[in-house]
């Protein structure tokens, strides 16, 4: 597990935030409780065929009930941040107009509970869960979204702003759209070329209105969580080197190019031909705001070749000699010091968070008592991916990189969406049968971690 430098060079800067990150769909269950609308997720979870063994979000890890002592196993495991995510039709059932107090009064006590247990809360906004009456006005596809989402941003940021001072507006646009718009495997499903690149683009104009309502009354800080997987290519090819070009410019570029450049690359129009419009610069003025900081997500690289693909025309090259996860990812921690040295040259010095990095290894699903009688999940393999993963943000930080803190993906293990509850990514164990909950050892190890300042690395 020791590292091969210096355990004295792992420390880590003062005041580096360590915390670990859900999402309201992923935990909470109770999805219509207190005069909650229901989600895009609350329907497509109950179509059937959608999710793995039809598995929804009705009950989740019952955060919605348990949230108290959730912020209890939080303190206990020493976080200092924690990263959330608010469920859009809690607070306005039909997407806009009027507000269900009952769901801000959730997020507001949960809220509270975490500054009382000197816990930072990170908030997003919009992790995936839109509201079902908004869809059916078209959803991200209707221009209109981005006034929707500014006026349910402004309903959170008069009601938390001062408390929650770290805000993100959206969470992993490309997946949103890869998964919802283009390969449908993600809600609302939707299968179209055509509509992807409309998604994508009505995202971001939301998420700059988003920013400048903020700005309008906001008074701390604000920005975009984006999930970066750095490509490399499979050999050095003339092909490969395209087939990296166009991948790297529709899943890393396509967001931040945008969000801090007020540009696309240039390869999308490419891929999607037809299917790309002109775009009038008003949108690029409004995307392109101030941000205080940029999110990064990251969990592994792909090996990249030239192949016949829809719409991309590439592949992934599995690797003989690597790791493998339980969602099939490559254990590749030099891709997050590449990716982190990447956003820094292309981008420059924004201050940077690891929003989101962690892995699904197989776990039990009852946690068993060991010898001392105390239930105990043993995740070795989680603890070596995290121990690296967060040796690798070291390294950039030694790069230059501006790194502020590391969110651990997830606190608990949670619906992991179409692929239901089958994959755990928790340094706390959920036993979905009880709801109990048990600290698996990487949770005990990144404690120390915290409490170390990662020098523990
Ligand atoms: O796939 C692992 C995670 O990736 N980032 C978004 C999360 O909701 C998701 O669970």
């Amino acid at each position: 597990m020791t590292d091969s430098r210096n355990a004295a060079d792992r420390t880590f800067p003062n005041g580096f935030l360590w915390g670990a990150a859900t999402a309201a769909h992923q935990i909470e269950g109770s999805p219509m409780a207190d005069g909650a609308g229901p989600s895009i997720w609350t329907r497509f979870a109950h179509t059937p065929g959608m999710t793995l063994n039809g598995d929804t979000g009705d009950v989740a890890c019952d955060h919605y009930r348990r949230w108290k002592e959730d912020v209890k196993l939080m303190k206990e495991l020493g976080l200092q941040a924690y990263r959330f995510s608010v469920s859009w039709s809690r607070i306005l059932p039909e997407g806009t107009g009027r507000v269900n107090q009952a769901g801000l009064d959730f997020y507001s006590r949960l809220v509270d509970e975490l500054l009382a247990n000197g816990i930072e809360p990170l908030l997003t906004l919009y992790h995936w869960d839109m509201p079902a009456a908004l869809d059916d006005r078209g959803g991200w596809l209707n221009r209109d979204c981005a006034d929707w989402f500014a006026e349910y941003g402004q309903v959170m940021y008069r009601a938390l702003d001062g408390r929650v001072k770290k805000w993100v507006t959206l969470n992993e646009p490309w997946v949103i759209t890869d998964g919802g718009y283009l390969h449908g495997a993600l809600a609302p499903g939707h299968r179209s070329r055509f509509e992807a690149p409309i998604a994508s683009h009505n995202l971001m104009r939301a998420h700059g209105a988003a920013v400048q309502a903020y700005r309008a009354e906001g008074k701390h800080e604000i920005g975009l969580v984006v999930n970066i997987e750095p490509k490399y290519a499979a050999t050095d090819s003339a092909e490969d080197a395209a087939a990296v070009k166009r991948a790297h410019a529709y899943m890393n570029e396509q967001y931040l190019d945008p969000a801090l450049l007020g540009t696309y690359p240039p390869e999308l129009r490419e891929i999607f031909g037809e299917a790309w419009p002109e775009w009038p610069q008003a949108d690029f003025d409004l995307i392109k705001q101030k941000l205080d900081f940029i999110g990064v997500n990251y969990y592994t690289r792909s090996v990249t070749k030239d192949a016949v693909s829809y719409p991309l025309n590439t592949g992934v090259v599995r690797q003989p000699s690597g790791t493998y996860t339980e969602t099939g990812w490559e254990v590749f921690p030099q891709g997050l010091t590449d990716t982190l040295t990447w956003v820094k040259d292309r981008y420059g010095d924004i201050p940077m968070y690891i929003t989101e990095n962690g892995a699904a290894f197989f776990d039990p699903p009852v946690a068993e008592p060991d010898s001392t009688g105390q239930r105990r999940v043993r995740d070795p393999l989680r603890m070596d991916y995290l121990q690296k993963h967060i040796g690798a943000i070291h390294d950039a930080i030694q790069a230059g990189c501006d790194i502020r803190g590391y969110m651990v993906w997830s606190l608990l293990d949670n619906l992991e969406w179409s692929l239901g509850y089958s994959k755990r990514f928790g340094v706390v164990h959920v036993n979905y049968a009880t709801q109990d909950r048990t600290p698996k050892d990487s949770a005990r190890w990144y404690s120390k971690v915290i409490a170390s300042n990662g020098k523990f690395l």
